[in-house]
């Protein structure tokens, strides 16, 4: 049976409980956006098919982690084989920025393999008279962990189709490049009944 994409990438979603991971994705998948959202219970999971150049289909796969410190053990099993890790903080919660550092040393130790990209994302940037932490801060840090950085806005939906076409790209890039031995995160998939060397899967459904 032929595969519907040519690379699929695992992305895990990491930060405190209620910087806007959730909403983040129902806004790129469903552009729909909920004022109040229940917490993450464990991980959700979910898809989505992006072409980001013509002919290449990309499966991007989010793994949407619970921030709450209850669900920790549940949520690390699922840092294995993640080709990127996006960090997200809450624009509006100097507590939450400043703990990305812990989050980035969680995965920075326990990833099998390395992921092959981090992100950076400062969420609800439409609170602008609540912000509390500066794009310069934001930055500083994004580059001590050499990620890019983006502010974004679930509800109004600033930067989030930006962010993760950035993604797309990226992981197209270090893939095809092959700068980081791909293979350590991939198996090769299946064509019409075939392998191919194209088709390579950076996780596992
Ligand atoms: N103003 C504003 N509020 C947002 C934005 N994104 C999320 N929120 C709100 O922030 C709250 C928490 O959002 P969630 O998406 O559930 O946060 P989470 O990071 O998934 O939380 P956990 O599942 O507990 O880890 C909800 O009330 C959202 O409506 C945004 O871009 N702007």
């Amino acid at each position: 049976m032929a595969c519907a994409w040519d690379f699929q990438f695992r992305v895990l979603l990491l930060g405190d409980s209620g910087v806007g991971k959730t909403s983040l994705l129902r806004r790129y998948t469903n552009d729909e956006f909920t004022e109040t959202t229940g917490p993450t219970v464990g991980v959700d999971f979910c898809c989505r098919i992006e072409e980001p150049e013509d002919g290449i289909k990309v499966r991007l796969q989010f793994w949407d982690t619970a921030g709450q410190e209850r669900y920790r053990a549940v949520t690390r099993s699922y840092y294995r084989n993640a080709a990127c890790v996006i960090f997200l903080f809450d624009l509006s919660s100097r507590k939450s920025f400043e703990n990305i550092q812990n989050w980035h040393q969680e995965v920075t130790e326990r990833a099998q393999p390395r992921p092959l990209l981090f992100l950076l994302l400062g969420t609800k940037s439409d609170l602008r008279d609540l912000r509390d932490v500066t794009r310069e801060e934001a930055q500083n840090l994004a580059n001590s962990i050499n990620a890019p950085y983006l502010e974004t806005s679930a509800r109004t939906g600033s930067n989030v189709s930006a962010a993760l076409s950035l993604i797309c790209r990226e992981l197209l890039r270090a893939t095809t490049e092959e700068k980081h031995t791909p293979m350590e995160h991939s198996m090769v998939g299946w064509s019409a009944g075939e392998e191919t060397q194209r088709q390579r899967t950076l996780c596992i459904c």
